[in-house]
């Protein structure tokens, strides 16, 4: 599976462009500025119809105009796919596959996986657990559709409980009945999508462990605990007896929305004690474990998006990935570089098909 082309249409900083690409490595390089990371996000966007950037849709149209389009072709063995995304200010996203609406989003989630890793993204360690919970999130909706229409179906029953406790704290009233309307189903999608992480994370622990002692040469023992209120004892009646608290809170203070994932090393947290290098280490395995579990259950190799990465890694890090395209782990891989003489001379000796393109 790779993309094959694609059409900008003032997204971002792109008014009008058009770029092919090679099924093996693109190297996107440019100056400053230049769109280098535009031009992978937009490769994510097609992907996930949403962009790795920004989580409002507006933002990525151009900042004078009032529509943005992307189309692209993605080849999966001989059949062609036509993904085509636009985004009008102030309406609703139209995603089509070769020129049919979807009629969710979500079916087309996971179709074309694609893996990001950006090796500055250390807020996944050293921010809150909203992060963490939206790149678990983010790999298991691309590899379980089921899981992304209950996750959305969550967050949407979770928006309306909490309108309802913040309107029965302002008028100092609470109607159990009309709670438990949205408490029930909302309960029950929790214990659902807390079982699926569960089991997740029991897959991912030991792919992720490998692809860290690779990277960090097997001195360090790594650990990914996940902790959840749904996890102990009668989540269901904790919930329930919460309602008081929910009301003058005005949100509901328990369930999968608090949950986190903890990264140790050696059995401390990465957050407070790990290295520059060991944090930017176990970033990567986790993307490199999420390419791995996408690429077993999708039978494809996702595509990959190396943003910056010769600027942001040591030599010894960025090896292990030039090996990792030479020996073909990797299909399809996108790689951003201010310094085109750099990017030339690290791959200089790579077999695979390098296709340069010059943003400016
Ligand atoms: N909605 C928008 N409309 C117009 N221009 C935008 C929009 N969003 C971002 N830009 C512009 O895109 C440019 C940044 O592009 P990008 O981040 O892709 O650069 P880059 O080549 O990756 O740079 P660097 O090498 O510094 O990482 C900036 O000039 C920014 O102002």
């Amino acid at each position: 599976m790779f993309l094959e082309k694609i059409y900008l249409s003032n997204f971002k900083n792109y008014e009008e462009a058009n770029f092919t690409f090679s099924s093996q490595v693109n190297c996107i390089v440019g100056e400053n500025g230049s769109g280098k990371t535009n031009l992978l996000d937009a490769v994510y966007f097609l992907a996930l119809s949403k962009s790795a950037i920004h989580s409002q849709d507006a933002l990525n149209i151009n900042h004078d105009a009032d529509i943005m389009m992307i189309d692209g072709v993605f080849r999966k063995g001989d059949k062609k796919h036509q993904i085509t995304c636009s985004i009008q200010r102030g309406q609703r996203k139209v995603l089509l596959h070769d020129k049919k609406p979807y009629e969710r989003l979500a079916d087309h989630i996971g179709q074309f996986p694609v893996v990001l890793i950006a090796p500055d993204d250390t807020e996944l360690i050293k921010d809150g657990s909203e992060g963490r919970r939206r790149f678990f999130d983010g790999v298991l909706s691309q590899m379980d559709n089921d899981y992304l229409i209950d996750y959305q179906h969550y967050n949407k029953l979770l928006d309306q409980r909490n309108s309802l406790l913040k309107i029965f704290f302002e008028r100092n009233f609470l109607d159990q009945d009309l709670l438990d309307t949205y408490s029930d189903p909302l309960v029950k999608i929790a214990i659902r999508i807390f079982e699926q992480r569960r089991n997740f994370i029991e897959k991912f622990l030991p792919i992720f462990k490998k692809h860290y002692q690779i990277l960090g040469e097997g001195r360090e023992e790594v650990e990914i605990i996940y902790e959840s209120e749904v996890a102990s004892g009668d989540f269901v009646k904790e919930f329930r007896l919460n309602r008081q608290t929910d009301v003058k809170a005005q949100r509901t203070t328990k369930g999968i929305h608090k949950d986190d994932y903890v990264f140790e090393i050696d059995r401390y947290p990465v957050k407070k004690f790990g290295s520059q290098g060991q944090q930017k280490s176990f970033v990567m395995a986790l993307r490199l474990a999420q390419f791995e579990m996408l690429e077993e259950l999708r039978e494809a190799k996702p595509i990959l998006l190396l943003d910056d990465i010769f600027d942001k890694l040591d030599d010894r890090r960025i090896q292990k990935l030039i090996e990792s395209i030479d020996n073909q782990t990797f299909g399809q891989v996108f790689i951003s570089d201010a310094r085109p003489e750099r990017t030339e001379k690290i791959l200089e000796n790579v077999k695979a098909e390098i296709n340069y393109i010059r943003t400016r």
